[in-house]
């Protein structure tokens, strides 16, 4: 009966490889924001992305997403380079991300953002949907559905007609995530989401991301809060000064001391 237990866990545990990051090396000038960085990405799990200011955690998301090309190595998503692909192929391959810094479209509504989102995957062309062609009218039906939905799935649907940049800072964070999941991404991005929240706030959007992964999607999180990274991982890779320090389960990085020591130091409110 153990043995079966086990087996069981065992299949809950091991997912598919989705990302393979391979031996990843980005220099500027003379410096080595990543060198020779490997790891994976499994379906269906939380990836913390951990380390130390500057240790290469955001370089690490622009060379997955095409805004840095790598100096060497590569990232493969279900085994397709990425390689010389423009972001926006990127996010069509299935690769979404949120940034450090929100970027949305201040001037435009909460909905109108992810309409933009789920617009990254139409195939309308352009001269259709300038005709309002019967397939563009059908998708513009279905978009608003799909965005009200996503906009209730990440809990702003009650301003959805508002003007994103009127909405509060949370709210701001949350539209982002439901802009990028709007293009249906095999992984999800998400680059210190919960920079500047308070503590309550942070819990709220950790259950959000769980809820994310529990939908089926693959996620990968850049998050300073250690307990916060701690709470909602299932796997964690540590950076430090460009390589990986450590790869392991929450409770093997907790206890790694190479970890406690990469993190000595580093002052707690330094996240935002
Ligand atoms: N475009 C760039 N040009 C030059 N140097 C860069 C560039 N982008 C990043 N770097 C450098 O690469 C190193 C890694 O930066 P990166 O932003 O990836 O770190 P990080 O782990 O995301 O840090 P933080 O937690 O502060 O966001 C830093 O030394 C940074 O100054």
């Amino acid at each position: 009966m153990e043995g079966a237990e086990s087996e069981r866990e065992l299949a809950v545990d091991v997912g598919e490889v989705l990302v393979e990051v391979k031996n990843l090396t980005i220099k500027f000038g003379g410096l080595a924001a990543l060198d020779n960085v490997s790891f994976v990405i499994k379906r269906g799990e939380i990836l913390g992305l951990i380390g130390p200011n500057g240790a290469g955690k955001t370089t690490c998301f622009n060379a997955m997403t095409g805004v840095y090309k790598p100096t060497t190595g590569d990232v493969l998503l279900e085994g397709v380079s990425v390689k010389g692909r423009k972001q926006h192929q990127i996010t069509r391959m299935g690769m979404a991300r949120t940034f450090q810094n929100i970027r949305l479209f201040g001037e435009m509504s909460a909905l109108e953002n992810v309409v933009v989102g789920l617009d990254a995957r139409h195939r309308t062309s352009v001269p259709g949907a300038l005709l309002r062609m019967p397939r563009h009218v059908r998708e513009e039906a279905s978009s608003i559905d799909r965005g009200m939905a996503l906009l209730e799935f990440v809990g702003i649907a009650q301003h959805a007609e508002k003007r994103a940049r009127e909405l509060s800072y949370g709210s701001q964070r949350r539209l982002e995530i439901a802009r990028a999941l709007a293009t249906d991404p095999k992984l999800l991005c998400l680059d210190e989401p919960a920079a500047g929240f308070n503590p309550a706030e942070k819990e709220d959007l950790m259950a959000l991301i769980r809820t994310i992964r529990d939908e089926g999607y693959t996620v990968l999180l850049i998050e300073h809060d250690m307990k916060l990274v701690m709470g909602v991982t299932d796997r964690i890779v540590v950076l430090e000064f460009g390589r990986k320090l450590a790869d392991d389960v929450p409770t093997a990085i907790r206890n790694d001391p190479r970890v406690i020591a990469a993190y000595l130091g580093e002052p707690e409110d330094d996240a935002a």
